[in-house]
């Protein structure tokens, strides 16, 4: 197989995941010298024009310190305090050290629930979207206040995937406390051999793997199925050692550093292949022959002006089928007003959406990344 290194070189949109084990000072408090070193190269990255997200861990260590705990506590709901305490100080250290390449960052804390929810997700979605656009770097961490699996089984990198898949990423980069993944848990197997490169759907990763190991650390497996979960939406996962000097940098140039698990698919063709194989609609738009004619043949998003008619009960990000007059299925997507809103704005040029609604959602009641079109 070819190196596909050159793409982390190529690529426009990363999110970034820093995992607990390499943030934090043995559990004890975050290293803030190391995220001084990870902010800075960050920067540099983002000079260069790459989209960022951070998916930070950390809270919980950050939070034992604040409170004075020397030994980190088995109650979920104590975890949970020491998460809310800790998040303070863990938004603050980075707000601080991006401050310096004069860069904002914003904390956004969701959980799994929020994307499986598909209203939530477009939420989600947008607020990622605009904060990007803005040029302000995320930092996303589980809401552990109303969700306790990631602080029981340690594992963020899932979280790290899902957000990958809702900003359509092209890479999805783990920091870790080891130089990568490595044919058996190097901390057992002194002779254990790094893995360059492979496809995340490698089925022998999982034995290479283990099964996760004590409680509180997610360990390789959550790496592997989140690399899995970023491969479906396009998106290819670098599993590597965050105190490599300069890794994020050295991996932008393409060096080969850590462990590649390559994605099959592009980000696009892998969104437009997900929407298809949605089943379940909540209603139906009727297209005048304009909109039917951008959509089909310029690719362009669907927009209120375009729509005659609106049938069924859906709510904003429900899949919805566009028919033409003929009742002819043209395309279907998730669609970003509700039916009620729907009904007041088609057929209005979207510059009139405020007045019409008291409020100013998207110009399109379907955007073009959320159209998948069907027929001939
Ligand atoms: N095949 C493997 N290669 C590398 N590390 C492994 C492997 N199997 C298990 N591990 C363990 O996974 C740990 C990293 O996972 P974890 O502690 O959950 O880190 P993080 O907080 O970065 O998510 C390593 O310290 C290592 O002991
Ligand atoms: N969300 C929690 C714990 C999540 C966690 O430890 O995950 P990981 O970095 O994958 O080991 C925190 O910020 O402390």
């Amino acid at each position: 197989m070819s190196s596909k290194r050159g793409i982390l070189n190529s690529s426009r949109r990363w999110v970034v995941k820093i995992g607990s084990a390499l943030l934090t000072n043995n559990g004890q408090g975050l290293d803030q010298a190391a995220i001084a070193g990870w902010v800075k190269q960050l920067a540099a990255i983002r000079e260069q024009g790459v989209e960022l997200v951070l998916v930070s861990s950390g809270a919980v260590a950050a939070g034992m310190t604040r409170l004075g705990w020397k030994t980190r506590p088995n109650a979920i709901h104590e975890l949970q305090a020491a998460a809310a305490v800790g998040q303070m100080g863990l938004v603050q250290t980075y707000e601080q050290e991006f401050q310096r390449y004069g860069l904002h960052t914003a904390q956004v804390l969701i959980d799994h629930d929020d994307l499986s929810n598909r209203e939530r997700y477009l939420n989600a979605r947008s607020t990622l979207k605009t904060l990007t656009d803005l040029g302000v770097i995320p930092i996303v961490n589980e809401n552990d206040t109303v969700v306790t699996d990631e602080i029981r089984f340690g594992d963020n990198d899932t979280l790290g995937a899902l957000v990958a898949n809702l900003v359509e990423a092209e890479a999805l980069i783990i920091l870790t406390d080891q130089d990568g993944m490595y044919d058996s848990d190097p901390r057992s197997n002194p002779q254990a051999r790094l893995i360059e490169e492979t496809a995340a759907e490698d089925s022998q990763l999982d034995a290479m793997a283990g099964d996760g190991g004590s409680l509180g650390r997610g360990g390789m497996i959550t790496k592997v199925r989140a690399a899995r979960l970023a491969a479906r939406s396009g998106a290819h996962t670098v599993i590597v050692g965050g105190r490599i000097a300069s890794v994020l940098t050295r991996l932008r140039e393409s060096e080969s550093l850590g462990t590649l698990l390559v994605a099959d698919q592009q980000p696009q063709a892998a969104r437009k292949r997900w929407l298809a194989g949605q089943l379940q609609t909540r209603g139906t738009l009727v297209l005048d022959a304009g909109a039917v004619k951008v959509l089909r043949q310029q690719g362009k998003s669907l927009l209120p002006v375009g729509v005659k008619a609106v049938r069924g009960r859906f709510t904003r990000g429900d899949m919805v089928v566009c028919v033409d007059e003929m009742e002819h299925q043209v395309a279907c997507g998730l669609v970003n007003y509700s039916f009620e809103e729907a009904q007041r704005i088609i057929g209005q040029s979207s510059e009139n959406i405020e007045s019409l609604l008291g409020y100013k959602g998207d110009d399109e009641l379907i955007h073009r990344d959320n159209l998948v079109l069907k027929g001939p």
